[in-house]
């Protein structure tokens, strides 16, 4: 396998904290997934158009996934450099075949890293990006599947739900090593879509307005019923914010603004990929080996 030389940081700046410092993550050094919970109005749209459009500007970062809504991965679907793994609408099957390959991606690079005698991947670039699965309303991909299992009979072993789900385990348990994050969406947080061990993977956690206590614990275990209460007053973009190696905070996410301000920043950011794919050899075959619209040569 060939690793570009590539940045081992890919730092996304979320907001502020209630004392005004800077708050954020690092996609890349922090190796965490992303679970972000927050009820209609909470902001949880905003926070999420901050982070795609930062992780789409970097070619070192490329986003797949599921958006049953139609909405917040659409820009990835009409880019220049289109990506094939976006699932646009309810489509279990796609759903399915889009975490198969992130799944058969993430063991292939498992499989190199004795070779390369590496105990996880940390450095990305645009020939060995670092993959950002997507997965908005996730508990309405799975009962999508579910509706669509019931109303063709499926047997137990055809049933597409289960299979949504395993794969999600999987990936939250072992992909991180391989470069591999998933940045999981929900109305709020319920131990049925993400069971306690997978959960235990989510490093990242943000919670914006919910009003179910269980839904703050369930991400953030130790929050007291002050925190619980607190949470419930909310206001948009107001959110509790956990990572790696740090406490859990109160911050404020930045104001992106409206819609089409985000998609057109992912549509611009293809300009960056472009002038990647002109540098270097490497990219220029790896782009057109998985999307097959660049020439090779
Ligand atoms: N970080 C923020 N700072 C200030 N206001 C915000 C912030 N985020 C959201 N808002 C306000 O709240 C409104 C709702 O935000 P947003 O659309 O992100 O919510 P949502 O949780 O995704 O809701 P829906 O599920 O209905 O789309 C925005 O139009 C804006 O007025």
């Amino acid at each position: 396998m060939r690793k570009s030389a590539g940045v081992s940081r890919i730092p996304i700046r979320l907001g502020r904290s209630q004392y005004g410092e800077d708050v954020g993550f690092d996609l890349a050094a922090d190796a965490a997934h992303i679970a972000m919970q927050g009820k209609t109005r909470s902001g949880k749209s905003q926070a999420t158009y901050n982070v795609l459009a930062q992780a789409a500007a970097n070619a070192a970062v490329r986003v797949v996934g599921s958006d049953p809504t139609h909405v917040l991965l659409e820009p990835f679907k009409h880019r220049g450099v289109s990506e094939p793994y976006v699932v646009s609408g309810l489509n279990a099957q796609a759903t399915v075949d889009m975490l198969g390959w992130v799944k058969r991606e993430s063991d292939r690079r498992i499989d190199q890293m004795w070779p390369l005698r590496t105990d996880k991947f940390s450095e990305f670039g645009a020939s060995f990006p670092l993959i950002l699965v997507v997965l908005e309303e996730f508990p309405g991909i799975l009962e999508g599947a579910a509706d669509e299992d019931a109303a063709l009979g499926r047997k137990p072993a055809e049933r597409l739900a289960p299979r949504i789900s395993a794969y999600v385990r999987q990936i939250a348990a072992q992909s991180a090593k391989a470069g591999i994050r998933l940045l999981l969406l929900s109305q709020r947080a319920e131990a049925s879509i993400i069971g306690g061990n997978a959960r235990s993977n989510f490093g990242v956690k943000m919670t914006l307005r919910v009003d179910e206590p269980e839904s703050v614990r369930m991400l953030h275990p130790s929050a007291s019923p002050e925190d619980c209460a607190l949470v419930e007053t909310f206001k948009p973009g107001t959110c509790l914010f956990e990572k790696p190696g740090e406490g859990r905070q109160i911050m404020r996410c930045d104001f992106v603004g409206e819609y089409g301000r985000y998609a057109r920043a992912i549509e611009s950011s293809d300009l960056r990929f472009l002038a990647t794919l002109q540098q270097d050899q490497a990219q220029r075959e790896f782009f057109a080996e998985e999307f097959g619209v660049v020439d090779p040569s």
